[in-house]
């Protein structure tokens, strides 16, 4: 098994010529710094949103002691940044928390400075393809990959869906299956080949009135015709994939009214057109009820740095049955003497442990994603 292959953050741990000898002698406090969440990249030009401590009437605040800016509840300004010289090649992605300095105003023209990349909770990460050992970060700290697939119109392609599920686990993220069109076809049988994996799965229809709005395919959605989807990205940062015309964009401006002036102010900053840009962008649900990131440029992820031990951490179940495999075990489905067999075989042992049936599918579909990461789309 390959080390991870090195990507731009481990730019600073390379060893010079001499040793480790660090870069810079004595790096700048930046005492007076303060957290920005990056909520969108474009060319050089980071947009931030930071702590905002003032009330309306020009005075401190309890939100002056909130620490992070990205936190429901938590008053902030926007203001755009650009990164000092001393991060170097260092990445600054969407989700990240950073220290900035300068003029943090957010006032018109003003420009902070970008000094520091706060400690990564989770990476999602991408290569060109395959055999390209050069990994992105794509978007920081993100708690949920929501992979968009239509049930029809476009066909769901499972193979790519899978390849998703192994770059959010690989990620540390959780994984939310958003089924769209459910007015064309029936999403039982992807319901039950990604429940077992442990993915959290929706389901969307186009809703019969207006006749474009989706709504939750669920018996109880209840007011908010998106009510379902709304509860599972709650509070949390949400990462949106998926291929042109599965209805990302359709689910999109429903759960962010303001998605297409959210993002229009990004080009406002930067001159751009939100349809060539393909940098990720964070936009706040309603009520500061957590963040929805769209990801416009990425369809799939390479999978080259991903290890099978990595992968299978996020199997907490299979994980511990898999310290009994032979060493160098792929786990795969030819490989000799996998616990995981072993595991299936003896089923149900009469300590109300899942019985071989529930264990059988929970292995098959951890092969099945496992094959998906090194197999060709
Ligand atoms: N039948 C049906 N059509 C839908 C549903 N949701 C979206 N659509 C339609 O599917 C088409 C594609 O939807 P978009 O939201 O533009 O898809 P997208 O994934 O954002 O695609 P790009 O904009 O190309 O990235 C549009 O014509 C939508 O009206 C649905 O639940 N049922
Ligand atoms: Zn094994």
């Amino acid at each position: 098994m390959g080390r991870r292959p090195r990507d731009e953050s481990d730019f600073r741990d390379r060893p010079g010529k001499r040793g480790s000898r660090p870069r810079t002698k004595i790096r700048p406090e930046h005492t007076d710094a303060v957290t920005g969440f990056v909520t969108g990249v474009d060319r050089g030009r980071y947009t931030l949103l930071v702590v905002d401590g003032t009330t309306d009437e020009g005075t401190v605040g309890d939100h002056a002691t909130a620490d992070d800016p990205a936190r429901a509840g938590v008053r902030t300004r926007t203001i755009v940044a650009m990164k000092a010289r001393e991060l170097h090649r260092d990445r600054v992605v969407c989700g990240d928390r950073v220290d900035v300095v300068g003029d943090t105003s957010g006032d018109e023209g003003s420009l902070a400075r970008i000094v520091r990349i706060q400690d990564r909770t989770a990476t999602l990460r991408r290569t060109a393809d395959d055999t390209d050992p050069y990994e992105r970060i794509v978007v920081a700290n993100a708690d949920q990959l929501v992979i968009v697939t239509a049930l029809a119109q476009p066909e769901p392609r499972i193979r790519m869906i899978d390849r998703c599920v192994v770059a959010a686990y690989d990620a540390g993220m959780d994984v939310t299956l958003c089924l769209t069109k459910a007015d064309l076809a029936d999403p039982t049988p992807l319901r039950e080949l990604y429940e077992p994996l442990g993915v959290t799965v929706l389901v969307t229809r186009r809703d019969g009135g207006d006749g474009t709005a989706p709504r939750a395919d669920a018996p109880d959605a209840g007011d908010d015709p998106l009510g379902p989807v709304r509860a599972q990205l709650e509070g949390k940062i949400s990462v949106l994939v998926g291929h042109s015309g599965v209805g990302k964009s359709t689910l999109v401006n429903a759960l962010v009214p303001d998605a297409a002036r959210a993002t229009g102010v990004v080009n406002a900053v930067t001159g751009r057109g939100r349809q060539t840009s393909t940098s990720a962008v964070a936009l706040p649900l309603p009520d500061a009820a957590g963040w929805v990131i769209d990801t416009p440029g990425v369809r799939s992820f390479g999978l080259a740095h991903v290890e099978v031990e990595h992968l299978l951490a996020a199997f907490e179940d299979l994980a511990a049955v898999a310290v009994e495999c032979p060493r160098g075990c792929t786990h795969a489905e030819d490989a000799p003497d996998c616990a995981l067999d072993a595991w299936v075989a003896a089923g149900d042992d009469g300590t109300g442990e899942a019985s071989q049936q529930v264990r059988a599918v929970r292995v098959e579909s951890f092969r099945r994603v496992l094959a998906a990461r090194t197999a060709t789309v």
